[in-house]
């Protein structure tokens, strides 16, 4: 699950999305229960849901459930602890104890069903002030939590900020969340939706800045945003082939017992190469 970049949204009561989820190419499928679900459709919604996951058994599966302080939580929790679902969103998380308490629950839940790999996943969800003050806390909670994800619409409204195409606003707190995940030692976050679905050109353009920034993938909410999160983050042929250059002309040089040589212009060590090498790790040509 770690390495997954497109990470889509799919509203819990509408059949058609639900039933349409299975023939996407989103690397995750998020069902939604909290915002994207009115308050008299929760019953239903977690109902559907189920019955999509049991159908689109082949895709990797999450949910997220309404916020701890909800009347939903408990009853979301109940009916989604269940074979075909491998992690928990969990909305508006702001404290270290509202993920132990989430993952006490899911392993007593887990424990009374037998589940056969009982190893559900949480990707708590950045979205106030407090949660982005308390980051590394939530990231380092439990060994559950897979990756964090941000929340731009809900924090824009804590914090009181305009939200901007730019997003200026958000810089700081998306640099704070990259920076706590990699201290918490856990995968580069996920960043937030991008509301302007007919928009690609500023889609792309904003996913070209968060992967500067450090994010590892996007949440997503219509089909047309999930190609485009894969043009950003796929390495280029031209980037592969560069890469492959630098790493040849790195052990070249090695073998001649220099750490250091200049290519093109420009210095190369061990962290241009490991950078190098990441690149052709996430095009597939290096393994490990
Ligand atoms: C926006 C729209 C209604 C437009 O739909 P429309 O149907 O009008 O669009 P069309 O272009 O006609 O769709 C073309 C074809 O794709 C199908 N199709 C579209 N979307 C699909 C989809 N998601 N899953 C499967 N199928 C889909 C559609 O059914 C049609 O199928 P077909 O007829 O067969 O061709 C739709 O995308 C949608 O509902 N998105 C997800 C909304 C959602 O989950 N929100 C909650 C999570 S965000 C959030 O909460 C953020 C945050 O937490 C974080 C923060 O803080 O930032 C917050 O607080 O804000
Ligand atoms: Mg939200």
């Amino acid at each position: 699950m770690n390495g997954y970049r497109t990470w889509m949204f799919v509203p819990g009561s509408d059949e058609k999305k639900l039933q349409k989820a299975g023939s996407l190419s989103a690397d995750v499928l998020i069902f939604d229960l909290e915002d994207a679900v009115s308050p008299n459709e929760k019953e239903m919604a977690r109902s559907r849901v189920r019955k999509a996951i049991a159908l689109h058994k082949q895709k990797v599966n999450f949910v997220r459930v309404n916020s701890c302080h909800s009347p939903y939580f408990y009853e979301d929790l109940t009916s989604m602890v269940t074979a075909g679902v491998s992690g928990i969103v969990l909305p508006k998380a702001e404290t270290s104890e509202q993920i132990l308490f989430l993952d006490r629950m899911i392993s007593e839940l887990e424990a009374n069903r037998n589940m056969d790999t009982p190893d559900i996943k949480i990707v708590p969800l950045i979205e106030s002030a407090l949660g982005l003050h308390q980051a590394f806390e939530i990231a380092s909670a439990s060994p559950r939590v897979l990756r964090m994800a941000f929340g731009s619409v809900d924090f824009a409204l804590d914090i009181q900020a305009d939200l901007t195409k730019d997003g200026l606003e958000l810089l700081y707190a998306r640099s704070q969340i990259v920076i706590a995940s990699k201290a918490a030692r856990i995968e580069a976050p996920i960043d937030t939706v991008y509301v302007d679905i007919r928009d690609s050109e500023g889609f792309l353009k904003e996913t070209t800045l968060i992967k500067q920034l450090g994010f590892q993938g996007k949440l997503v909410i219509h089909p047309d945003q999930i190609e485009l999160v894969n043009q950003v983050f796929v390495p280029t042929q031209e980037e592969i082939e560069d890469a492959e250059r630098l790493v040849k002309a790195f052990e070249h040089s090695l073998e001649n017992g220099s750490g250091v040589l200049q290519l093109d212009g420009k210095m190369v060590d061990l962290p241009v190469v490991d950078r190098a090498r990441r690149i052709l790790r996430l095009a597939g040509v290096l393994s490990s």
